[in-house]
């Protein structure tokens, strides 16, 4: 039983800590987002613990936990593998995954006391996105507990309607990707005021005023774009914030509540049935491979017998041949037949290669009787 399942499968715990892992593009200020949530927990007492996914980052402006840096040293790495940057960080968070479990165990034991656990993620947010490394530390993540993704924007620079739309393709993307609830962050608010992405996102013609004196082709594509994210904001939660000067850190918490719910009434119930469909499709491969097992071993009896009679008429062919042989190489070499003492002469080269085989055979016939019987075993604890 894999740990997801043991996970579904456990009374849940009396207390479940919310999973906020935290996403978004190279400098949109996810670490300085975290260093604020971490504030705002401890101001407003709630409990959180935070783990640090990027191996690469040089300084964190908050207390860590959990530190990828201390499992894996990324520099190390770049030099022994000969990896550029991105190849280190995600080779780095492959070796951490392969530790993953003890991560997990780490986080349950401290589980029952906490209210949020805050993951800071790399930058290149492919990497820990579309990687294999990602996708389990995520999936196991979500399996376990309450997990909701924070996409971190930056807001100034999303005020042209093709940044924008690169940053919503790539939420898309997130969101298409782990399938859990999404909470839309507004960062920089400080700077920038998030309002017009807010009006970009819930009135389609909004967009498309911005977009009005734009001919190009990029313009139309964008256009295009828009109208096929409008069921994608249907399902966002949006949230201006600035994690610099906390601004914004309420509603965020109200967003966090409210995509915690979304995780129970939504995916949490999507979970259990892909793993019961994972479940019944393990069952039936098990069974594929014992009836093939059975077929080749010749499971029907009857099969067997002929099996074990081809075997012995076999043998006495292969003996007669040997005695006829060894008449003729007699009848060849009389001298040392004499000299030899007759048919059974111990020394006999061809008798001794003859009574090799019959033994052989003897064997053989054994076993395949035993795996007749072995089959029929096999086949009565099948059924
Ligand atoms: N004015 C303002 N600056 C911010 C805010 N959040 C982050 N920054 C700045 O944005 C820059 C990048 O912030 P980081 O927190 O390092 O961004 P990051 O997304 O973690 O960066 P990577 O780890 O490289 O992906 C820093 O100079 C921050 O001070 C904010 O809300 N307001």
């Amino acid at each position: 039983m894999t740990r997801d399942m043991l996970a579904l499968s456990a009374a849940p715990p009396a207390k479940q800590p919310l999973v906020v892992l935290v996403s978004g593009m190279a400098g949109s200020g996810k670490s300085t987002f975290v260093s604020q949530l971490s504030s705002h927990l401890k101001k407003t007492r709630k409990a959180g613990y935070t783990i640090n996914l990027d191996p690469a980052v040089q300084y964190l402006p908050f207390d860590i936990n959990i530190d990828i840096r201390d499992t894996v040293n990324y520099k190390e790495v770049m030099k022994q593998y000969t990896l550029g940057p991105n190849g280190a960080i995600l080779t780095a968070l492959n070796l951490f995954t392969t530790k993953f479990d003890q991560v997990l165990q780490l986080v349950d034991k401290r589980a029952p006391e906490l209210d949020y656990i805050v993951i800071d993620t790399p930058g290149q947010i492919e990497i820990f996105t579309w990687s294999a490394s990602g996708t389990i530390i995520t999936d196991t993540l979500a399996a376990t507990h309450p997990t909701v993704i924070c996409y971190v924007i930056d807001t100034p620079r999303s005020a042209s309607p093709a940044t924008f739309m690169s940053n919503m393709l790539y939420a898309c993307s997130i969101l298409y990707k782990t399938k859990l609830p999404f909470v839309l962050v507004w960062n920089k608010t400080d700077i920038k005021d998030h309002q017009f992405a807010v009006e970009w996102m819930r009135d389609f013609e909004a967009f498309q005023a911005a977009l009005a004196d734009d001919t190009t082709y990029m313009a139309t594509l964008v256009n295009s774009m828009c109208m096929v994210l409008d069921e994608f904001y249907q399902h966002l939660s949006v949230v201006g914030v600035s994690s610099v000067t906390g601004t914004g850190m309420d509603a965020l918490m109200d967003a966090l509540a409210e995509a915690r719910g979304r995780y129970d009434a939504d995916y949490l119930p999507e979970l259990e049935r892909a793993l019961k469909r994972k479940q019944a499709q393990e069952a039936k491969r098990q069974q594929g491979s014992l009836t093939k097992l059975m077929a080749d071993m010749a499971l029907d009896p009857a099969a067997a017998a002929t099996a074990a009679t081809t075997t012995s008429t076999t043998t006495t062919t292969d003996a007669s041949q040997a005695s006829a042989t060894s008449e003729a190489d007699r009848g060849h070499d009389g001298g040392m037949d004499g000299a030899d003492g007759g048919d059974d002469t111990p020394f006999n080269p061809l008798h001794e290669d003859r009574r090799t085989r019959e033994r052989d055979n003897d064997r053989l016939a054994q076993d395949r009787a035993e795996e007749a019987s072995f089959s029929r075993f096999l086949g009565k604890s099948a059924s």
